[in-house]
């Protein structure tokens, strides 16, 4: 029996960021295996025309949730929806369902962020920091609380090269950082932001650093862990491999590649490609959960979820799984046949971006105009290589994290716990998880059929006749200006015709003699 599993049992569990991508395998995992666990309380807000209840209907009743529907079939009575948005005070949570929340909470998972590498800072600090800072301080009100189980991320001290699992500070105090921005105005907060954030990359990870600060300042007689995942991806093994629902980290590059929009990329192929599998975090998560509570650590421990010092892996090994799949499993209607070549070099870097991303993007967009359509391609194209020059900072770069506190966590579970809740990246064979995840991004993120690829391969046939037949014109072309205009390619080109000439004659004679 899985001690893990039993401690979840009869449990009053609260997510805050269920609807994300975590939040959503987390609670699957959950109640696959603690079906008895009393009730999961998720903080969510109404999005996109959608209200709580039917934010909740379409998670249920998605492909994710359909082995927790054998398992657990009053999974709908087992979830509540609390209206609540982590922008406002208080979370504009009701008086009543505030007093439910903070009676009966056992275990709090804080999984919600804003996770955009563009967001502003204000709104960086009051999702990533504010909210924190005001969900400790419930959870301080809370008499039945267990643990509360902080997800941070492994690139919130990207600026450093070698992390342990400890919280490092920041030179401002989040308080101020806080203070500040109730009474400064944005374009001044624009001004300081990248003195504030230093030497990291953006908001999001300044912010994230500021989280586990408040987290560190807020903890009190709680029992609180903070997890540092690192790039998290398409699901291992559960509850079926490939899984993923959203473009975020590599998934959405993944798209672009096998579509054919990116075909280079300024990556450093030897790089350490720190992906990490959902599922592995979740199980991790969970384990802490765990640990957190019934062990109950005297100080806020730290755990890095990554693989990079157990099981590494790099940018250009992955670059040639990717590619490898989509030879065998094609996109369908492709923009160009799917290429990756990496450079490291800027000067290379500006010249792909022009020859093979935005000229092409040009051309088909006149093909659009010609044809009496509305061209879209290069702003696509001008989209998607914003995104690409916002990654480069982590395919440029590879860090060293220690993962003591993982793997002393690993070795206090039991043999079941260790297979239920398996977070050993050790076990991961690469190349099949990348060829999975290539095809769950194909299946599950762009639904796509599998009974379309043999029309997606003759679609990259003709694309590949486009490319030649394009190719030989525009050699054609240019020769016939550069003959025109010079006199030694007229020399150069009577020279090759006539050595053609001259071999062709010689084969000639020479297979007449043989007759
Ligand atoms: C040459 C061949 C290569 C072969 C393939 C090899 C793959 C290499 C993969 C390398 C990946 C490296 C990833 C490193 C990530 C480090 C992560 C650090 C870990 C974390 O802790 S955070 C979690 C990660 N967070 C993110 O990934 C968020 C990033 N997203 C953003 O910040 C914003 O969405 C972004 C990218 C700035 C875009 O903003 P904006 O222009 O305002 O656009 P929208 O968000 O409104 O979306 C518009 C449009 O773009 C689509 N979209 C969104 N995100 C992506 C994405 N990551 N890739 C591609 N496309 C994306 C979105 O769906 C929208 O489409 P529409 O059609 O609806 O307009
Ligand atoms: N994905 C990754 O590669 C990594 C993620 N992490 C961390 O893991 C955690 C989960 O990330 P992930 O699941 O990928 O992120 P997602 O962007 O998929 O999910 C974010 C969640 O936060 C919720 N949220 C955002 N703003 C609000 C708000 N104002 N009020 C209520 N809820 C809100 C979202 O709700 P809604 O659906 O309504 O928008 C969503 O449920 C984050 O803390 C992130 O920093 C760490 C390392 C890597």
């Amino acid at each position: 029996m899985s001690m893990i599993a039993a401690f979840y049992g009869g449990k009053s569990i609260l997510i805050t960021g269920a609807t994300g991508f975590m939040g959503k395998v987390l609670m699957e995992k959950l109640f696959r295996t603690s079906p008895d666990l009393k009730v999961i309380y998720i903080l969510v807000r109404p999005k996109a025309g959608q209200t709580l209840q039917q934010r909740v209907f379409q998670i249920l009743n998605s492909k994710l949730f359909e082995k927790v529907k054998e398992v657990c079939p009053n999974v709908h009575e087992k979830i509540r929806a609390i209206y609540a948005d982590l922008n406002q005070n208080d979370f504009g949570i009701s008086k009543e369902d505030m007093q439910e929340l903070l009676s009966c909470t056992n275990i709090i998972f804080h999984c919600a962020a804003t996770v955009r590498f563009d967001d502003t800072l204000r709104h960086a600090v009051q999702l990533n920091v504010t909210a924190t800072q005001q969900l400790l301080l419930m959870a301080s009100q809370m008499p039945k609380l267990e643990a509360f189980i902080h997800i941070s991320t492994a690139f919130s001290n990207c600026n450093l090269k070698h992390i342990d699992e400890v919280i490092y500070p920041c030179p401002v105090e989040p308080k101020k950082i806080i203070d500040s921005l109730e009474w400064l105005d944005d374009a001044i907060i624009d001004e300081i932001t990248p003195k504030l954030i230093g030497d990291r990359p953006n908001t999001y990870t300044y912010t994230k650093a500021l989280g586990e600060m408040v987290v560190q300042q807020e903890s009190g007689n709680m029992n609180i862990a903070i997890i540092r995942p690192s790039i998290v991806g398409a699901t291992w093994q559960e509850p079926f491999p490939g899984w993923v629902d959203n473009l975020n980290g590599p998934s959405g590059l993944i798209i672009a590649a096998g579509k054919g929009f990116l075909r280079a990329i300024k990556a450093t192929p030897m790089a350490v490609a720190d992906l990490i599998p959902v599922d592995t975090v979740v199980n991790l998560t969970l384990a802490v959960g765990w640990y957190t509570a019934v062990h109950r650590p005297k100080s806020t421990l730290v755990y890095h979820c990554t693989s990079g010092n157990l099981n590494p892996c790099n940018w250009g090994k992955m670059g040639f799984q990717v590619l490898a799949t989509f030879e065998k499993i094609p996109l369908e209607r492709a923009f160009r046949r799917p290429y990756a070549d990496f450079t490291t070099n800027n000067f290379t870097t500006q010249y792909r971006n022009a020859v093979s991303h935005r000229a092409p993007a040009i051309i088909y967009d006149f093909y659009l105009r010609l044809t009496g359509r509305k061209p879209r391609m290069t702003k696509v194209m001008n989209r998607l290589l914003r995104t690409v020059s916002m990654m480069e900072y982590f395919i440029n770069r590879s860090w060293e994290w220690s993962t003591y506190n993982t793997e002393m966590l690993m070795s206090e579970l039991s043999p079941e716990d260790q297979r239920v809740f398996n977070f050993d990246v050790r076990q991961l064979n690469w190349l099949e998880y990348i060829e999975n995840y290539v095809l769950g991004v194909k299946k599950y993120l762009l639904k796509e059929d599998m009974a379309g690829i043999p029309e997606a391969k003759q679609h990259l046939k003709r694309l590949r006749n486009i490319h030649y037949l394009f190719n030989t014109a525009l050699f054609l072309i240019a020769w016939r200006l550069l003959i025109a205009r010079s006199q030694m390619a007229r020399n150069v080109w009577f020279f090759i015709v006539s050595f053609c000439y001259k071999f062709l004659s010689y084969f000639r004679a020479s297979s007449t003699l043989k007759v």
